[in-house]
């Protein structure tokens, strides 16, 4: 019997609750975590763990594989929000790999997602070569600079903003209150944003302390404008380093960073870089076109450490995908979608306008023939289908038909996810 016939033999389904200890020692042996499950860790993912959703894979009564979603809600470009099926803790254990046990959980996952009417499913990927074959697609970029404070070339006495606003440190209580609606805030305008329920915020400002993350009580810093509105919010740590010749050497570690207007960014950088004894700041995953760098008089002071991709999207529903975002452009495109897994398989045709967009199945002639996985990389804005087409990824059946796509599809800004799930 081969291997893959023999997995066949193991039980994938959703676990019971008295499975949960058994669920989460896998997940810890999947993530290379010590497999010690504590009663802490048990009381914690119980209380948000949905069975229904909470996938395991059972050889002989023992837990090998795991798998969860959750119902999440993504923001589109032009600040609509789209149901999604966020998919987390995905781990198939050393002994069980590479005999299909992933794909039988994602296949049965993504299934009931399509079947509930999510638009999407959306994923932070481990690495790279994974989740592309199951349709997903790189949609968004994490960025991350440490800036040499000292060669910035920022004003030394600078004591705060000069338009009017102010920045105050404040404590995790105000940040429980003043955080969820700033972030509600910046989700109507950021594509790429997920929603954050309270747990967030409570794992955020240490209310709810996990076994498997050290917490340190970082700084909170608030921007608030001329009329006293809060518009961003910096959560950073210090690492307490000197040098031998009684040097200060602190590096800022930004945990958090969201702002709903320009003013609040660029203060809140200048406040982090203006902190004495503090000589370099490492920026957290941002943007790739966050303010950051060009905000700094010496750019190059900026030094990027990481550029990779983010969040990763599978389209389930591309009607409702394409009409849910808006379009700066005015044209038409007719897009043949390929799709072995025949979730979002069709042809397509989207009039898109300033003034909304239609996107109905056709049998006109395809102009860009392209995969599922493809088609998510370019339907938040940040990829280029000119691009792709260059490396042989969509194929144009009209000339111009990439340029197209790109004058429809891409957005002066590009989308940024802040969180990991
Ligand atoms: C959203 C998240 O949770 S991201 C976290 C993902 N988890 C991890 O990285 C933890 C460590 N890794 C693992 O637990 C497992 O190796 C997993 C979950 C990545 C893959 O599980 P498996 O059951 O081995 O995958 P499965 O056998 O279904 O593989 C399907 C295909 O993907 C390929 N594949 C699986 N993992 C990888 C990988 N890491 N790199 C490249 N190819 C991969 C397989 O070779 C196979 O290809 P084939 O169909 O051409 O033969």
């Amino acid at each position: 019997m081969s291997r893959r016939q023999d997995i066949q033999d193991i039980d994938v389904r959703p676990i019971t609750e008295t499975e949960i200890p058994d669920w989460i020692r896998a997940l810890n042996t999947g993530f290379l975590r010590p497999p010690a499950v504590s009663e802490a860790e048990i009381a914690d993912r119980s209380s948000y763990l949905v069975p229904e959703r909470t996938l395991g894979a059972f050889d002989g009564g023992r837990c090998v594989a795991t798998f969860r979603s959750f119902a999440q809600e993504l923001t589109v470009v032009g600040g609509g929000f789209v149901p999604a099926d966020a998919i987390s803790n995905v781990t198939v254990t050393s002994t069980h790999r590479r005999r299909g046990l992933l794909t039988r959980m994602m296949a049965r996952d993504l299934a009931a997602a399509k079947e509930r009417g999510d638009v999407v499913a959306t994923l932070i990927a481990a690495e790279y070569l994974i989740y592309g074959r199951y349709g997903f697609g790189p949609a968004t970029t994490a960025t991350e600079w440490t800036i040499e404070v000292p060669r910035a070339g920022l004003d030394p006495r600078w004591a705060g903003p000069d338009d009017g606003g102010r920045i105050d440190l404040v404590d995790g209580e105000d940040v429980r209150k003043i955080g969820p609606e700033l972030h509600e805030r910046l989700r109507r305008v950021r594509p790429g944003v997920v929603d954050r329920d309270e747990r967030w915020w409570q794992v955020s400002t240490g209310v709810l302390t996990l076994d498997r993350v050290a917490w340190t009580e970082p700084f909170y810093a608030v921007y608030r404008n001329a009329h006293g509105e809060a518009e961003g919010l910096l959560t950073y740590t210090t690492d307490g380093e000197w040098d031998d010749g009684k040097q200060p050497l602190n590096t800022a570690k930004v945990k958090d960073m969201i702002a709903v207007s320009p003013a609040a960014e660029r203060a809140l950088w200048q406040h982090v870089c203006s902190v004495d004894w503090v000589t370099a700041v490492k920026t957290g995953h941002r943007a790739p076109d966050d303010l950051l760098p060009l905000l700094l008089p010496d750019p190059r002071a900026a030094r990027l450490t990481t550029q990779a991709d983010w969040l990763w999207v599978r389209i389930l529903d591309v009607v409702r995908a394409l009409e849910a975002r808006t379009y700066a452009g005015t044209g038409t495109l007719v897009l043949e979608v390929t799709d072995p897994d025949g979730l979002s398989a069709g042809r397509y045709r989207l009039d898109a306008s300033p003034d909304g967009a239609s996107c109905v199945r056709t049998t006109d002639a395809a102009e860009l023939t392209l995969g599922a996985s493809e088609l998510a990389a370019l339907w938040l804005g940040d990829e280029s289908a000119v691009r792709l087409a260059a490396l042989g990824r969509v194929a144009e059946s009209r000339a111009g038909a990439a340029t197209t796509a790109d004058a429809l599809l891409r957005t002066s800004r590009r989308p940024w996810c802040p969180d990991v799930f």
